[in-house]
């Protein structure tokens, strides 16, 4: 069988007696979309912390394409190709949506902040930028500084630094949370973008059914902590326990 991107194996974390997540063993493959769902609580974005390394795990490990991550740290990973979108913090408030762009794809190819000696390579690394604008509709956004965006404006920014950052593995948590039925088609485009690519691995962590319906290609279920399903959409869907604890209706009830 092919081997997995990424891979989870008895991922725990305890927080006190807690087990918030408890015991996950998972595999997740290049081409693939995984919706993970679950209540309130499930564990969904405890489980995203510990991949992308925001938190150190009690107990399991990770791998990503066969090598052990599990010891390093949430840049190193970012490095190692696991990107996450992530809520705007480490922005220049004052400089451009673009000039922002900028600085995320010269990081990327290993230059730091650092006023450039060549025109060209600037140029270039502009042009770069401005696509990961195009990419997510932000082009006409781009002198604006990133104080002046709207809520989905920041969101697509958020979606525009990790395409910046070139991952192999994409981890969104519920991209389209807080954004106007006009701005999330705008995401769930580019998500299915991003899918196209053979190589890269989507993780997508979702409530709405009717975005987990059009993107996934399969569906974890987390339900206090543990993994309860997890398999193609329809039969994932379609499974009693799943219905009662996620959709919250008996399964006689659910349409
Ligand atoms: N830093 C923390 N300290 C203590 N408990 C935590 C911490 N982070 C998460 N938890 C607990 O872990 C459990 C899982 O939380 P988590 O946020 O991962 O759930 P979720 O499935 O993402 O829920 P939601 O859909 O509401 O975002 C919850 O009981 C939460 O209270």
């Amino acid at each position: 069988m092919e081997q997995a991107s990424l891979r989870i194996e008895d991922l725990t974390i305890r927080f006190g007696g807690h087990a918030a997540v408890n015991m996950v063993t998972c595999a997740f493959r290049a081409g693939e979309l995984t919706v993970v769902v679950g209540p309130n609580g499930a564990g969904k974005t405890t489980c995203f912390n510990l991949i992308s390394g925001q938190l150190r795990p009690s107990g399991g490990r990770i791998l990503k394409n066969g090598q052990d991550i599990t010891a390093l740290s949430a840049s190193a990973r970012a490095k190692a190709g696991i990107g996450r979108a992530f809520q705007l913090t480490n922005l220049f408030p004052k400089l451009s949506v673009l000039e922002n762009v900028r600085l995320a794809v010269q990081a990327q190819h290993g230059i730091g902040p650092v006023i450039f000696r060549r025109a060209r390579s600037f140029t270039r690394l502009r042009d770069e930028a401005y696509a990961h604008l195009e990419a997510t509709r932000l082009q006409e956004a781009a002198k604006l500084p990133v104080t002046a965006l709207t809520h989905g404006d920041q969101r697509k920014l958020e979606i525009a630094l990790l395409l910046a950052l070139k991952p192999d593995i994409f981890m969104f948590d519920e991209p389209t949370a807080g954004m106007s039925v006009d701005e999330a088609p705008v995401i769930l485009e580019l998500i299915e973008e991003i899918k196209k690519d053979a190589g890269k691995t989507i993780l997508l962590v979702e409530h709405k059914m009717d975005v987990v319906r059009s993107l996934a290609d399969r569906i974890v279920v987390l339900h206090n902590g543990e993994l309860v399903a997890d398999g193609k959409p329809d039969d994932v869907i379609a499974l009693p326990l799943v219905r009662e604890i996620y959709l919250g209706v008996p399964a006689e009830d659910a349409a």
